[in-house]
């Protein structure tokens, strides 16, 4: 019973290290402002072309991919900042991997972008 009682006190406190995580994400983090500030955006622009369900899901799904990419880039560089703060090649690698996750997700996000929006403006 008691231990049943910490796991779910454990899940609590485990949910609001991560909301915290959010907040300083959407209030500190330039790039990750800039990226909400585009998916509010691209979601405005979703409604005034009247999206589909399906298409709105692949919407929002691009969005998400992009945001949790680029916030796990963004704690990947802070742990190297931290480890490391002086130049060092293999950072520099591994800041590199990290930012190409975030370009990964870039590169479908533009697909999906793609495929919902060209028959809406060429058919
Ligand atoms: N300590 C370091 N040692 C070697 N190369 C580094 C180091 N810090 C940054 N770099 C290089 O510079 C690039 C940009 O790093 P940085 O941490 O500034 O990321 P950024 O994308 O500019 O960050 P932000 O998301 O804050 O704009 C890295 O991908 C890496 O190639």
């Amino acid at each position: 019973m008691n231990t049943e009682r910490n796991f779910f006190l454990n899940r609590i406190k485990a949910f609001k290290y991560a909301a915290k995580g959010f907040w300083i994400l959407i209030t500190t983090e330039k790039s990750i402002i800039a990226q909400a500030i585009i998916g509010i955006i691209v979601t405005i622009f979703g409604f005034i072309m009247n999206l589909s369900a399906t298409e709105w899901l692949f919407q929002i799904i691009a969005i998400a991919l992009i945001l949790v990419a680029e916030s796990l880039n963004t704690g990947i560089e802070k742990l190297a900042d931290f480890v490391h703060p002086e130049y060092h090649k293999e950072i520099g690698r591994i800041k590199d991997i990290s930012a190409g996750a975030a370009f990964f997700a870039a590169i479908f996000a533009v697909i999906i972008g793609l495929i919902i929006y060209i028959p809406k403006f060429i058919l």
